[in-house]
């Protein structure tokens, strides 16, 4: 049996529900840059985290915690980070859910050159109004799948994406060229062929090109800003003023805006 509860924007005792928004597709495809370019154009980067209305993070922050086989296997570059169970889903679930009902997080940040992630370097994520998830998987796992409220596939030229791996890897991940290149062979390519690409079904919007497609772009920030300026109405100004929040019996909670 299910329980609905209409609300007006707020859950009592919580904040406001953002507008959750799944930035999918392959590894260097663009989909930070693409998530950057829309905060820009929303004027949303250079202010004060406590202040911004929309928010991006990264599901680095979701990659588990490896034992020591595991860690000596990825210092070799035989650790497959591109398969699903490189990441704690659960974890990531309970955090979108905490975003969801409007409360501040805090994530930790990701360090690819130890591969581990930075528990004394957090990130606070203020509650905002719309909040950008991006990662090479975050449409694979259904129950994360559900939660969001529109979502983006940034598919560009598997060529292109290799060549950005390398130079980015090379320069920022400390990677040398061999193992970027045997870790490409053995592992990326095979799970974006196995894992990300079938997800680019779900998408409601394909961006080809990445960054560059400068006209796609534009388009979501368009309807980001509408959505924005929507939100900030009273309930009677509103064009769709009602979130729907439904709680099945196994707990799950879904968050639904109408729009
Ligand atoms: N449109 C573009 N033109 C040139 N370089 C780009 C473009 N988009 C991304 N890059 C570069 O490619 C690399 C990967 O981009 P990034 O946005 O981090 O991809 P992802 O988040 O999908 O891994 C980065 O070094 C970035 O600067
Ligand atoms: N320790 C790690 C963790 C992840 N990776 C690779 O990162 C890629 C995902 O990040 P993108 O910014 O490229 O989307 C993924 O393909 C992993 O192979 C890594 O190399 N080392």
């Amino acid at each position: 049996m299910s329980e609905i509860m209409k609300m007006n924007g707020k859950l009592i005792g919580e904040g406001k529900t953002p507008f959750l928004i799944g930035v999918s597709g392959g590894t260097a495809s663009g989909k930070s840059t693409v998530c950057k370019r829309i905060m820009e154009k929303l004027g949303q980067v250079n202010m004060d985290h406590t202040k911004r209305q929309v928010v991006c993070i990264s599901q680095d922050s979701f990659y588990r915690e490896l034992n020591s086989s595991e860690i000596a296997k990825a210092e070799k570059g035989q650790f497959n980070f591109d398969h699903p169970t490189a990441f704690n889903d659960k974890l990531m679930q309970k955090t979108l859910l905490e975003i969801l009902a409007g409360r501040k997080c805090e994530l930790p940040t990701y360090d690819y050159h130890n591969h581990a992630l930075r528990p004394d370097d957090t990130v606070t994520i203020y509650p905002a109004d719309v909040v950008l998830f991006e990662g090479i998987l975050v449409f694979y796992f259904p129950e994360i799948l559900n939660l969001f409220h529109m979502k983006l596939f940034v598919d560009t030229d598997s060529d292109t994406r290799l060549a950005r791996r390398v130079t980015r890897d090379i320069n920022e991940r400390g990677r040398d060229l061999d193992q970027v290149l045997n870790q490409y062979i053995n592992f990326v390519k095979p799970a974006f062929e196995e894992f990300c690409s079938p997800t680019k079904k779900f998408a409601d919007v394909i961006i080809p090109r990445g960054a560059d497609n400068t006209v796609a772009i534009d388009l979501i920030v368009q309807h980001i800003r509408e959505f924005l300026n929507n939100c900030h109405k009273s309930d009677s100004e509103k064009k769709s003023p009602h979130i729907t929040i439904t709680r099945t019996n196994s707990n799950e909670t879904h968050f639904k805006r109408q729009h």
